[in-house]
């Protein structure tokens, strides 16, 4: 249903951002095409598809990215011999910043509204996949990055990085889905702790509180977690996938009744002169950072 919901949607926005990608079958693996942003890779031995995120400076998460995303994510979703997904990245030192700021920063309406409706559809893709997937976390991962690694079904990550839903800091409140989430992963009382305050945890840190599953170094991220989806794939898969969805589906279903609603909520929050006005001081102050 999720998937279904989303997929319809999705088709539309590829429309409107009139670009196509496909998935091309080239001898034993399939490939994307027509995109530098995205890898898309499928082992057809083990049915293990991996999914790299190249979007520089670091891939923040933009209409058209995450658009990409959204079909090479359905994509698989079909393809009967895909068992898994292993999400990384291929910038070094970051795996997301999260939501493109520029996208929210003085926006034209109907492209706001399109941005977070292509947000949720790729919540709902990912946190209700039918297949295995793993979060291969090989650099930061604020925010919007967090969500799509706590959407997955297990997180591997390098140390020397942070993780977390920091919007408090930011001055602004988690959508609930992303509490939802996070809730999801790591309990009400440890989401409250990182949620009204903002933190950004550390690897370790995020590893003690079950944010993190396991803690590999950086050479190790790709094969462990290949070696981690092996034993998912173990599993006989029906009975993991009603386990997975007997979990996931109140969680899903609580977003996808109020869809409209939270589209508005976010248009109508974004777009208020001093939500704006807060937007462009950041942006400054993350150019600034970098000027330092
Ligand atoms: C402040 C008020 C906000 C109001 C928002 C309004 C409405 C929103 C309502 C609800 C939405 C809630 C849900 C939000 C979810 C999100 O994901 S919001 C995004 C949160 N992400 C961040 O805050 C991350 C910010 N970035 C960083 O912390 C760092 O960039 C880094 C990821 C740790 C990487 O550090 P470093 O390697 O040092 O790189 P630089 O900082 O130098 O950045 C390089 C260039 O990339 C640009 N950039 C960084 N992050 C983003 C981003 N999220 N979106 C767009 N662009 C980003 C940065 O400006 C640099 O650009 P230039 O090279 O200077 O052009």
């Amino acid at each position: 249903m999720a998937a279904r919901m989303a997929f319809s949607r999705l088709t539309r926005s590829l429309c409107e951002v009139g670009r196509s990608r496909s998935l091309l079958l080239q001898s034993a693996r399939w490939v994307t095409s027509a995109s530098k942003t995205l890898t898309v890779t499928m082992d057809d031995k083990t049915g293990i598809a991996e999914m790299s995120l190249n979007r520089p400076p670091v891939n923040s998460l933009s209409l058209e990215f995450m658009t990409e995303i959204n079909i090479a994510l359905e994509k698989l979703e079909h393809e009967k011999f895909c068992r898994g997904v292993i999400i990384t990245s291929a910038i070094p030192k970051i795996f997301s910043a999260g939501l493109d700021i520029l996208e929210m920063y003085q926006p034209k309406p109907e492209r706001l509204s399109e941005f977070w409706k292509t947000l949720q559809d790729m919540w709902l893709l990912l946190f209700g996949s039918r297949l295995t997937t793993i979060a291969a976390i090989n650099g930061h991962s604020p925010a919007g990055g967090a969500l799509v690694a706590m959407s997955c079904d297990y997180r591997i990550m390098a140390p020397g990085f942070n993780i977390g839903l920091n919007e408090t800091q930011l001055g602004i409140v988690p959508p609930f889905w992303f509490i939802d989430t996070m809730m999801h992963t790591i309990g009400s009382r440890q989401t409250e702790l990182c949620c009204q305050k903002g933190l950004m945890l550390s690897t370790e840190e995020a590893a003690r509180i079950g944010l993190v599953d396991k803690v590999v170094p950086l050479d190790q991220i790709a094969s462990e977690a290949k070696a981690e989806m092996q034993s998912w794939l173990k599993i006989p898969v029906a009975a993991k996938l009603i386990t997975k969805q007997t979990i996931r589906a109140p969680i899903l279903e609580k977003l996808q009744t109020r869809q409209e609603a939270d589209v508005q909520n976010f248009c109508n929050f974004a777009m208020k002169d001093s939500v704006q006005k807060s937007l462009g001081m950041y942006l400054e102050n993350l150019k600034k950072k970098q000027k330092e």
